[in-house]
């Protein structure tokens, strides 16, 4: 596929302050001279954090489970290879809601790094942690739900652009599989009643609220003003947008992904889900998650496929 927004690669250079990284508890920790950071769980390969000029940028509930015992209620979960409770009579049908990726140990392959060494001047230091998952190394029962031969590497860039976080799925077998994927961004906000979001007018969405219903994204502007759970599909431009009191707060350019879901749990849902907290927490976050989710993704043996998206912050 023809990636617009490719991003430059990361060359190696000796001179300067240097990226730093580190492994611990599970963790992978990376963060800049400017003093911006992420950090991945290997649970998951689920960023729980990313915080750009001092601010943290993703929500992560209380009460979050970062043990491995259940996905994680805020940061980035991965979703693969199925979004969304799997349909009946299907490949995934045997699988939990939103797949394995996002409750699977992922292996951490390492780092490359890049600065410029003008840190006076903003730098354009880089850090791209790459993280795998494979068909050999999954739990006996995800096996079983869904016994394809596959490859997954999964890209966390941290850099003066922002957070890009890129998934390449490959498929191994000789055997074509149908898949869908999606970035499970907890966007952090101040209060959700100040919050638009920009670049998703005249789309046609999937109105998970009420019943699945297809309907016609009229106003160029979302509000979140109660549950909120749409499917966006086929989105023309790019970027969409989170604002805050009329001001940018995130930028979120699809690359190689054409939808993409908005979703608040509000009171209720919020009040349902034991690892939700605090339980007005929704007040502070808003979903945004690029994916490949209307219909599948076919992937024949020995292709790839690659998406993901470029995160900026204006904080
Ligand atoms: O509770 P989960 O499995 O993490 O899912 C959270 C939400 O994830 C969203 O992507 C779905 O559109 C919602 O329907 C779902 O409720």
């Amino acid at each position: 596929m023809d990636r617009k927004n490719k991003p430059s690669a990361i060359g190696t250079s000796s001179t300067g302050p240097q990226p730093s990284v580190s492994v611990e508890d599970g963790k992978v920790h990376a963060s800049l001279p400017t003093g911006d950071s992420v950090v991945v769980l290997l649970y998951g390969a689920t960023v729980v954090s990313w915080k750009s000029n001092g601010n943290e940028n993703l929500w992560v509930s209380e009460e979050a489970k970062l043990d491995g015992s259940k996905p994680v209620r805020g940061g980035i979960p991965v979703v693969f290879p199925v979004f969304g409770p799997p349909p009946k009579d299907h490949a995934t049908s045997a699988l939990p809601q939103h797949g394995f990726a996002r409750n699977s140990t992922w292996e951490y392959i390492g780092k490359s790094s890049s600065e410029s060494g003008a840190l006076s001047k903003g730098g354009d230091d880089a850090v791209k942690l790459d993280f795998g998952l494979d068909s050999d190394h999954l739990s006996e029962e995800a096996k079983k739900a869904w016994p394809q031969k596959f490859s997954l590497v999964y890209s966390v860039t941290l850099g003066k652009a922002g957070l890009q976080t890129m998934l390449n799925v490959n498929n191994t077998g000789e055997e074509a599989f149908d898949f869908q994927m999606l970035l499970h961004s907890y966007f952090k906000v101040g209060d959700i009643s100040k919050v638009t979001i920009n670049g998703l007018g005249s789309t046609t969405y999937i109105d998970k609220v009420l019943d699945a219903k297809e309907q016609q994204q009229t106003d160029p502007s979302v509000r979140i003003t109660g549950e909120t759970d749409r499917v966006y599909k086929s989105i023309k431009l790019d970027t969409t947008s989170i604002l805050e009191d009329g001001q940018s707060r995130f930028d979120v350019t699809r690359d190689g992904l054409e939808d993409s879901v908005v979703w608040n749990p509000w009171i209720e849902k919020a009040k349902g889900m034991g690892d939700f907290a605090p339980k007005d927490g929704y007040k502070n976050m808003v979903c945004v998650e690029v994916g490949a989710v209307d219909g599948w993704q076919r992937l024949d043996g020995g292709e790839r496929f690659e998406g993901g998206q470029l995160v900026k912050s204006h904080l």
